[in-house]
Order: structure tokens, then sequence, then C-alpha cells
């Protein structure tokens, strides 16, 4: 119970109350009104401290409420009001120690923790406020009434832990809350550091009576605990991995998740609606964009140099990624997993000069990757900086063609990045123009201010302050001139953001009377500023966060609409049959060689026989035109001599000779039996019959010494290529003309080094038969029907000619005589080929009818091996899909197969983080902070 006097006399000496402890407490009570209110500006400028400055009063962040910050949020709760008595902060520290073992129990319980713990903090401060003033009272009202003071504060620290008790009992061991009155009783030494925030009673512990040096060996002891867990869980901070730039609601990760959503989205459509913000960074030409970005990513990557060398939009992903060395990838062109950062900045440098300089800038996007467990969750998109003039040998378009680019990309959902330098007048920053075009209120604009080591200290905090060109988000003020670097164990240089925090720190550090202000007693003094890149990085992933979180109903619904749209063209189209890169390579070597062995089995003996037999007619016809139709001898006539009688008669000696079917062979006929003596017209026809056989004999040589084998070989040799060159134009080969290249000269390389050997052996085969040749019946009569099939197609032609000719000369009497000439001679020179032709077809019949030929060339079997081996296992996965991809109808099946897929992955992926806001939002009941009672 708290008696009349004691009260009365609080009420005095609360009006009277040291001004710092006073100042605490409104500064604190400021902090939490701060924290709870719902005002967008509040929520969205939180204050930050500089660098190396103690961490006196800090306001908390509303989504600094996530689970993990509960506990502190606690500690802080109890830290400042504490800190400002002296007294019972043991016992609060403790406190805090117990609820951080809170912190490993669910995140349910946890949420309830979150729920009370404004609880706990509004009974502290109402138990706490009479204590303060009865203990003000009791160090400033002459220690006379020590004793009865002391009673009071005692009063005043049971009452606070009953309230505390009864508020905490609900959730758990009430045994702990009964202990932390003796935790805040017993003694302790004050190790004599404290807090500025501390109220100076505890380090004067002037007086004489005892119940002061023992609530002041209290107050040590409760400060020297609060202390220490401060320091602790600043050490905690500090260790983690990342120390500054760890998102706050890293328990979920909900930036990565989003990033990683954000991926794939790009990677299906470039489409506005399905978009999550980025955030752009602009500015004018050496504002200093590079070395933000460079100190917020720790290495030096961008292209260096006057001649304008960002040309294109740079679109970064940062990746946090832990144990891992750094690496960038290129997605777009397939280069991933580069260490090198100087070569990812050669390659940048390279993909902007791309551009022309006569263009000077392209909205063709470069995307980069970077992996780090220096990096924070982000992205980024670096654009060409804001000029003022064009130079001389630049386009006089150009600077209204970055300002289009820059337009186009600073559009919502995107954040903008306003990078100012702060030696320059913000009245002529064109980025701050720009995003008040497309954002008036600068509820997604932040403004950077660099260079702030160039201008007064006062004057750079002014900028900072945003007064005159106030933004939502406000200005971090940064220095991203690095300190020099230092060199690791390993040789190796300091991370850049290191180098960078480490010259800030000094900087901001040494002037924090402007960027750290001491707040005033009135609390109208001025206010602490955003410096430093720690900040920036942080500011820029709570903003993200926020942004993308806020970005979700709208992006979750825009997927799903799309996913329908995909899934019911693929029902559509394909019927949902799914197919693969992989699978379409198998099928296409499969019809290949089907195709190949469907071909290949018409090449059969019979059909090759019949090749062969109609190569040697057309070889026949050469020969006979060679050796009988241009005879000079039978168009001059002295052939005609032979009389048809004559021809009759040598023919019926021919016909009664017994080696008839061997004259052939090569011996003169024998006359006839029984023939006497020679007759003229005998002899005549002797000679005449010698002319012939030399003819014969020629035509016969003429057919086998050309090379029957390598001809036969090379025809057959032919129709494969003939074959290939067919499968390769033809469904699905003529989507791959590399691809039909290659099997060209794979399937004509296996020809060439088997077709020597190949005709080699087949003139071995024939060459038994060439000189000794054997016809049966059945042979000779279909021997003979081809002939004059063959002969009559010759003769065909010559009629054709015949009727030009007629044409020519016309008709009447003069035609009728002359034709009755051609017709004889005709008819003669009918006879006259008939046998020749019977002679000739005879030899050419025998070796085409050879049955040894071999027609089973290697290739058949030899190429679908090779292709197996050689175009199939050759190909790595991207190959594969590149191939998949040449067939255009193969690549739209595919491209909307993966668009599917992707959209579904998604949306699984949003669906979950939907859900899980959901569940935030539920569980935070009137609360706003958390997880995502984000930024927006
Ligand atoms: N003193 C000081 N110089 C800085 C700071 N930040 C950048 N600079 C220098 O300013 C110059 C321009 O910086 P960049 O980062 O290249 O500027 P940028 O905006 O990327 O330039 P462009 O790519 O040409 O548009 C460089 O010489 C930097 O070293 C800073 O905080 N302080």
């Amino acid at each position: 119970m708290i008696s009349v006097a004691a009260a009365s006399a609080r009420r005095r000496v609360l009006k009277q109350s040291t001004a710092q402890s006073n100042s605490a407490l409104q500064m604190y009570t400021r902090s939490y009104k701060t924290m709870h209110k719902p005002t967008l500006l509040n929520a969205l400028r939180p204050r930050m401290r500089a660098p190396n400055t103690p961490r006196v009063w800090r306001s908390v962040h509303v989504r600094a409420l996530s689970y993990s910050a509960l506990p502190r949020f606690v500690a802080r709760a109890f830290r400042v009001p504490i800190a400002g008595v002296g007294v019972g902060a043991g016992a609060f520290g403790y406190a805090n120690y117990k609820l951080d073992e809170l912190r490993r129990q669910t995140s349910t319980f946890l949420t309830d923790v979150q729920d009370t713990a404004a609880d706990i903090y509004d009974s502290a401060s109402e138990t706490l406020s009479p204590f303060l003033s009865t203990a003000g009272s009791a160090l400033g009202s002459f220690r006379k009434s020590a004793k009865g003071t002391i009673d009071s504060a005692k009063e005043g620290v049971s009452s606070t832990y009953d309230s505390l008790a009864a508020t905490v009992q609900g959730l758990e061991a009430p045994e702990w809350l009964k202990s932390l009155g003796s935790g805040g009783k017993s003694g302790g030494s004050d190790d004599g550091s404290g807090d500025k925030g501390k109220s100076k009673g505890d380090s004067e512990p002037e007086g004489d009576g005892k119940g002061v040096a023992v609530a002041a060996a209290a107050l040590g002891t409760a400060t020297a605990r609060s202390k220490a867990a401060q320091d602790n869980e600043e050490e905690e901070e500090e260790k983690k991995p990342t120390v500054d730039n760890l998102p706050p609601t890293d328990l979920l990760s909900l930036t990565k998740k989003l990033i990683s959503i954000r991926t794939i989205l790009q990677s299906i459509d470039q489409s506005d609606t399905l978009k999550l913000p980025s955030i752009v960074v602009i500015g004018s030409q050496s504002s200093g964009k590079s070395s933000v970005l460079e100190a917020i990513v720790g290495k030096e990557f961008l292209p260096k140099g006057n001649n304008m060398v960002t040309r294109r939009p740079i679109e970064l992903t940062l990746v946090h990624t832990p144990h891992t060395e750094p690496y960038g990838d290129f997605p777009d062109l397939n280069m991933r997993h580069i260490t090198s950062f100087s070569s990812i900045q050669k390659i940048l440098t390279d993909l902007n000069l791309s551009v022309p300089a006569e263009k000077c800038v392209s909205d063709d996007p470069i995307h980069l990757h970077i992996y780090s467990p220096n990096v924070p969750d982000l992205t980024l998109i670096d654009l060409p900086g804001y000029i003022q003039i064009a130079n001389i040998d630049q386009p006089e378009e150009l600077k209204g063609r970055i300002e289009a680019l820059c337009e186009k990309y600073i559009k919502e959902p995107n954040i903008v990045l306003a990078v100012c330098a702060a030696d320059v007048d913000l009245a002529n920053s064109p980025a701050l123009r720009a995003s008040r075009r497309v954002d008036p209120l600068g509820l997604r604009t932040l403004g950077v201010i660099t260079k702030m080591d160039l201008v007064d200290p006062g004057m750079g905090a002014e900028i900072l302050r945003g007064n005159r060109y106030p933004l939502g988000l406000g200005y971090v003020g940064v220095v991203t001139k690095p300190a020099d670097r230092k060199r690791g164990r390993r040789g190796d240089d300091e991370n850049l953001t290191d180098a960078v925090m480490r010259r800030e720190e000094g900087f901001f550090g040494a002037n924090q009377e402007h960027f750290n202000p001491e707040p005033t007693a009135d609390g109208k003094g001025k206010s602490s500023v955003m410096v430093g890149t720690g900040t920036l990085r942080r500011r820029l992933m709570e903003v993200l966060e926020g942004s993308m979180a806020g970005s979700l109903h709208t992006i979750s619904n825009a997927v799903q609409l799309e996913l329908e749209e995909a899934s019911y063209q693929f029902k559509v189209m394909y019927n949902d049959r799914r197919i693969s890169a992989e699978s379409y390579v198998a099928e296409t070597v499969d019809t290949l060689k089907a195709r190949f062995n469907s071909y290949a089995a018409q090449f059969t003996k019979p059909a090759v026989r019949e090749r062969v037999k109609e190569m040697l007619d057309e070889k026949v016809m050469g020969v006979l035109e060679a050796i009988y139709w241009s005879d000079k001898r039978l168009s001059s006539g002295e052939l005609n001599a032979l009389a048809v009688g004559d021809l009759k008669k040598a023919l019926a000696l021919e016909a009664a000779s017994p080696a008839s079917s061997s004259w052939f062979g090569g011996k003169a006929p024998e006359p006839a039996k029984g023939a006497g003596k020679e007759l003229p017209a005998q002899r005549e026809l002797k000679d005449v019959e010698t002319y012939w056989r030399y003819k014969l004999e020629a035509a016969s040589g003429l057919l086998t010494k050309s090379g029957v084998g390598r001809d036969s070989t090379n025809l057959v040799a032919d129709g494969l290529r003939a074959l290939i060159d067919n499968i390769v134009t033809t469904e699905p080969m003529n989507h791959h003309p590399a691809y039909a290249e290659r099997i060209v000269q794979l399937s004509h390389g296996i020809l060439r080094q088997y077709l020597t050997l190949t005709s080699d052996q087949v003139e071995n085969a024939i060459k038994p038969f060439k000189h000794d040749v054997d016809v049966d019946l059945r042979e000779w009569g279909i021997g003979q029907e081809k002939s004059v099939a063959l002969f009559e197609k010759e003769i065909g032609m010559l009629e054709g000619r015949i009727a030009e000719i007629k044409g020519r000369i016309g008709g009447g009497r003069r035609l009728r005589t002359l034709m009755d000439y051609v017709r004889g001679r005709e008819k003669r020179e009918e006879e006259r080929k008939r046998e020749a032709l019977r002679t000739a077809r005879l030899r050419y019949w025998k070796l085409a009818t050879l049955s040894s030929i071999p027609t089973d060339l290697p290739l058949s079997s030899y190429f679908p091996r090779e292709i197996d081996s050689r175009l199939i296992y050759d190909l790595d996965r991207t190959e594969v899909q590149k191939f998949a991809r040449e067939n255009p109808a193969i690549r739209r099946h595919l491209d909307l197969q993966d668009r599917k897929d992707k959209l579904e992955q998604c949306m699984v992926q949003l669906q979950s983080l939907v859900n899980l806001r959901k569940d935030s939002q539920s569980n935070q009941g009137r609360k706003q902070s958390g997880l995502f009672g984000g930024i927006f």
C-alpha cells in the first residue's frame, strides 16, 4: 500500500524529478507511442543512431516487433525507465533473461507473449511512475526521510513485481516472477559504467541513510545487470552472420522467398502484371550510384570509366547465402558461379559497351545475381545516370532517352532510390524531380545523400532531416568512399562494405552532435537522422520487404489468373500431354533410325539388282550409241550392202550352229556342216561378221571393264546418300539444320570409309562370271523382253525426233520418198540394232544377275550406332534443351508447359506466404506489428 503522504510526495517529486529521468521517461513513452502509432510516416521514418554511438534511446520500429525481436523489445521496454530510476533493474534484467527463455518456445506462445508485452509495459509504466517519484523524492529530499522513502521505494518495487507477476502469471511459471523480488533486492557492485539515460542519482549515493546506500547498491546491481543484458544483446546481434544486414524477419526469410518468386516470374514473363517490386537506383552522373551499390554488395564489380559506361539497366539480385565464397551468375548468358568480381566487372563493361555509341543507351536489361554471405536479400536496378547536357560526341537526344529509360523503371510498384550528392543542391537533383513526378508524397522514394564528407556536417544533417524536400521514406546519409582497405589474414582485401562502414563510423562518430544529437529536456531538440551504409542496407530491406508484402495479394491474383489461362491452353492444345526435351531427342533419334531402317529395307538384293540392271541398261544404251549408232560405216551405207537376205542367211547359219550359246563367249561361229565351200555371200558375210564381232567384243569390254563392281557399289552408296539427304530434310530434322549437317557429314564419312573396300569385294565377286556367262532359257526370255522394251523406248525417242524432222520438211511426194527411204533405213537399222542388242544384252544381263553382289553396305549397321554415340551421348543438358527448342512446335509445347509449371510453383509459394500472413495477422490481433505489419 502506498501511503497518502508518500503519494503526495510522489506527485511533488514527480514534477521535480531529475531532468534526465523525466526526459528518459518522456522519451521512452514517445518511442512507445511512435511504435504503436499506425500513421504511415511514423512507421516509415524510424530514427537511427549514428554508428559507433552508444545505444541510448532507440525507438523501436513497428516491424521490429517480429517474433525474434520480441524479447529484445521487452528488454528495452523495461530497460529505459529502470535505467532512469536505477532501482530494481537487476530484477528486470532477470525478467529479460527469463523472457529470453520464452523465445525458445513455440511461435504461438511467443505471439501471446508479444501481445502481453504491451500490457506488461502499461502496468510497468503505471507502477514505475509512482515508484520513480518515490525514488526521486528519496534521493532529492534531503536524506532525512530516508527510511520512509526507502520503504516507499520498497513498496514501489514490490508493487512493480506484483504487477509484473500478475501480468505474466498467465503466461508461465509464476515462481520465477516471484523470485524477481529477491533478485532485485540482492546486492552487487556497481561497475560504474552506466547508460547515458541512467539517473544521476545512481552514481551519487550521497547521504547518510543506509537505505539510500542499499537503494544505491540495488541500483548498482540493477544497472550492472541491465547493462550486461544490453551488452549481451548487442553482442548477440553483432555475432549474427551478417552483422547489420540480417532481416528482422529472417525467421521466415520473406524477402528471400519473394525474390525467388520474382526470379521465377521474371523467367516466364516480362509483362508488368507479374512483377514484384524492385529497388531502382537513379541519380545524376557521378552522384555516387555505383559507389552506393558496391558498398551494399561489398565488392567492386560495376563498370567504371568516363565514357558513359552504364548504358543498359543492370538488374541485380542479391541473395544472402551463408557459408559461401561470394560469386555471381549471368543467367541470361548461362554464365554461372563466377567468383572473380573483376571478371564480373569486365563482363558488365563489355555488355554495356555492346550498345553502340550512337545509341548510347538501351532498355535491354542485364541480369546479374550475386550470392554472398555479406549481402542482404535485395533486388536492385542500376540505371544510366541523368545527364545535364549531351557531350559533343553523344547524340543530342541522349538526355531524353536516359530520362525515358528511368521513367520506365520508376513506375509502381518499384521503389525509387534517389541518389543525390550532398555537395549538389537538392533543388537541382533530376532524381528527386523524376521521383516526385511519379510519387509526389515520396511514399516509395528513399533519398540517399552521398558524399556527406564533402559538406559541413550541420548542413549535411539538415539535408537528411528532409525539411526542404520531404520524402515519405526519408533520407539516409552515406560516405561511400572507403577507408584504406585492410589486408585479411589470407592476404585478401577487406570487404568493401566494412571499409566503407569504418570510414562512416569515423566520420559520423566524430560529428555525433549533428547526426545523433542529445535529446533536450523539452523533447523539442533536433532528432537524430539516418546515416551509414549499414542503416541504408537495413532500410532497403525493410522497405523492399514491406513493398513486396504489400504486393502479395495483387501478384497472387495475377499469378492465379495467368495459371488458369495457361492450364486451359495446355488442356486444349496438348490435352495435358507432358513432354520433355530429353524425350523429344530420344523420339527424334528413334524416328531417324526407324526411317533409316525402313529405307534401308528397300535395299534388298532384288531391289538392288533391279537398280543395277537399270544402271546397266543405261550403260548399254551408251555403249550402243558409241559403238553402233554413231558408226560411220552404218551411216555411209557401207553396211547397207549387206542385204537383209544375206543377214538372214547368216543368221540361219548361226542358228544352226551348236555353239551358238558360246559364240558370245568369243569363239567365231563355225560354218554349218555340209556347207561345202564358202559362198561369196558367205565370205562377205564373214567379213561383215568379223567386223560385228569386233564391235560386240568392244561393247562387252566397255561394259565389263568399266568396273561393274565399282559402279554398282557407287550406285548403292548414292542411294544411301539420297536416303540420308531425304531423312534430314524432312520432319523433324528439318528444324535442326546444324544437326542435319552433322548427320550428313557422319554418314558420308562412313560411306567414304567403306566404299573402296566394298567395291573391291564386289569386283572380286563378279570376276569369275565376267568371261563365262551361262544363260538359261528363262533368263534368255526375260533378257529379250527387257531388251525389246529398252529398244522400243529408244525407238520412241527416235520417232519423236523423226516427227520433228517431218514437221520441218513438210508433206507431199518429197516427204513420202524421203519417208520411204527413212522407213527402209529404219527397218534395217532396227534389225541391226536388235541383233546388236541381243548380243550386248546377253552379256550385261549375265553380269547383272550375279547373285553375289553384296548390297549390305556397312552404313546400315553403323549408322544407327553412330547416331547414338556421336549425336546423343555427346549432348549435355543445355544442348538437349537447345536441340528440342529448335523445333517450333516442341518449343511452343515446352514453353507453355514450363510456364504452367512455374506459375504453379509460384502459386504454391505465394499461397503459403498469404496463409502465413493471415495467421500472422490473426495472431497479432489488434497489433499491426510483426511479420507483415509492414511499412505500407
Ligand atoms: N568524397 C566522396 N567521394 C565519393 C563518395 N561517393 C562517391 N564518390 C566519388 O564520386 C565519384 C563518382 O562516383 P560513382 O560511384 O562512380 O558515381 P556514379 O553515379 O555511379 O557515376 P556514373 O556511373 O558516372 O553515373 C567517384 O570518384 C567516387 O570516388 C563519397 O561519399 N565521398
